[in-house]
């Protein structure tokens, strides 16, 4: 009984050295540290316990996946306001170009990663609806001596107006999801649209399904990239698409200063006023400093085992579309 009663001390006495170590005022001296959940280090967890960054924090990396789906379900509600005050409306336009980029064909089947409020899937929508109401036009026009009767019986048996094509989307944060739904059953899109709760690191869905992958502004909040990269390529049928808008490289010098500026000192104040959160814009803004450049993230796109890799810079490399193909 004694020797268990000492043990225990001696064991207490431990654990508080290492809390008040852990407390020690030396930064390298803490964030070395691998922690277990008493905040005491285990030698078995240095392996487990790999350092990544959320914004310039360094975190572990599962205190990263935690941060990031606490900052995204903070935001949700006011995610789509926040973008447009933002950025001038300007990130409508960056995501108009990456459909436009993509140009689906009738029956593409699209899996939008990291999805959210679905921005992109409704612009993929909105874009195959009007390119099959378009085709149809034109199959009319060129068909001669049509009587009324029939053109209007051709407009009501469009049965499928957007030609069988299809979009997924795969968002890892409930919250998110919701807000998206709400603005689908807004603006009237109900067929050919699903929404599914999962992580891009470990996507829900089968091998070699989806013509198109997109993610937008979704990359740079993931954890451990190559692993999205490599899960994008697995789900892609032979053939399919890879496209990725994200944050990148400003390539213009007096830009670059402005931006700064902006980021730094606009953003977050923005983010404080607008949705009561200044750290989750702050978290925005230094994610993005933190994400490679154009040309670093094309060779993880290839290491992934995409081909045919290029991009495009849009205003002065604030952001750029990545695209790559499974052959
Ligand atoms: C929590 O995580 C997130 C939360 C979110 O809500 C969104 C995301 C993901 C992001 C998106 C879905 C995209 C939409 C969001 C953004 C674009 C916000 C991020 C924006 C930036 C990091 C900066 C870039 C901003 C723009 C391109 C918008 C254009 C802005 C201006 C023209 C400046 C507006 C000027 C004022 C408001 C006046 C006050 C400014 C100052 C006192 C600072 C000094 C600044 C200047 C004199 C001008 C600033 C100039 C620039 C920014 C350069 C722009 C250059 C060109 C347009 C060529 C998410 O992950
Ligand atoms: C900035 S939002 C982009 C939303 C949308 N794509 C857009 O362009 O507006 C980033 C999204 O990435 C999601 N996300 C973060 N990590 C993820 C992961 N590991 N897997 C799937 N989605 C993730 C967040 O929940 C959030 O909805």
């Amino acid at each position: 009984m004694a020797t268990h009663r000492s043990c225990a001390l001696w064991s207490y006495c431990g654990l508080r050295w290492l809390r008040v170590m852990r407390c020690c005022p030396f930064p390298g001296f803490r964030s070395s540290w691998p922690r277990g959940p008493l905040g005491v280090r285990h030698l078995s967890q240095e392996k487990q316990a790999t350092e990544t960054h959320f914004g310039f924090e360094t975190v572990s990396e599962e205190e990263k996946g935690d941060k990031v789906y606490h900052v995204f379900e903070s935001v949700a509600k006011k995610y789509d306001v926040m973008n447009d005050m933002m950025s001038l409306g300007i990130h409508r336009i960056w995501k108009d170009m990456l459909v436009w980029k993509m140009h689906p064909f009738p029956g593409t089947q699209l899996l939008d990663v990291a999805g959210g409020t679905g921005d992109i899937a409704f612009r993929f929508l909105n874009y195959v609806e009007a390119q099959h109401k378009g085709k149809l036009k034109r199959q009319l026009r060129a068909q001669q001596n049509l009587s009324w009767e029939e053109i209007a019986r051709k407009y009501q048996n469009e049965e499928d107006p957007l030609g069988s094509s299809r979009v997924v989307v795969c968002d890892i944060n409930k919250e998110m999801l919701k807000v998206g739904k709400q603005k689908a059953r807004a603006q009237g899109h109900k067929a050919g649209l699903a929404w599914v709760l999962g992580d891009a690191e470990e996507l829900p869905f089968d091998d070699d399904k989806f013509d198109v992958y997109t993610i937008a502004f979704g990359i740079r909040n993931v954890t451990h990239i190559n692993q999205a990269l490599q899960e994008a390529h697995r789900v892609l049928k032979p053939g399919g698409r890879f496209l990725c808008l994200e944050f990148s490289q400003v390539n213009n010098p007096l830009v670059s200063r402005l931006y700064d500026l902006y980021s730094f000192q606009v953003i977050p104040v923005l983010g404080e006023v607008i949705a009561g959160d200044w750290k989750s814009y702050q978290y925005l803004v230094e994610s993005i400093r933190q994400f490679p450049s154009q040309e670093e993230f094309k060779e993880m796109i290839q290491d992934a085992g995409f081909e045919k890799v290029t991009y495009e810079s849009l205003t002065s490399g604030i952001v750029a579309i990545h695209s790559g193909f499974k052959l």
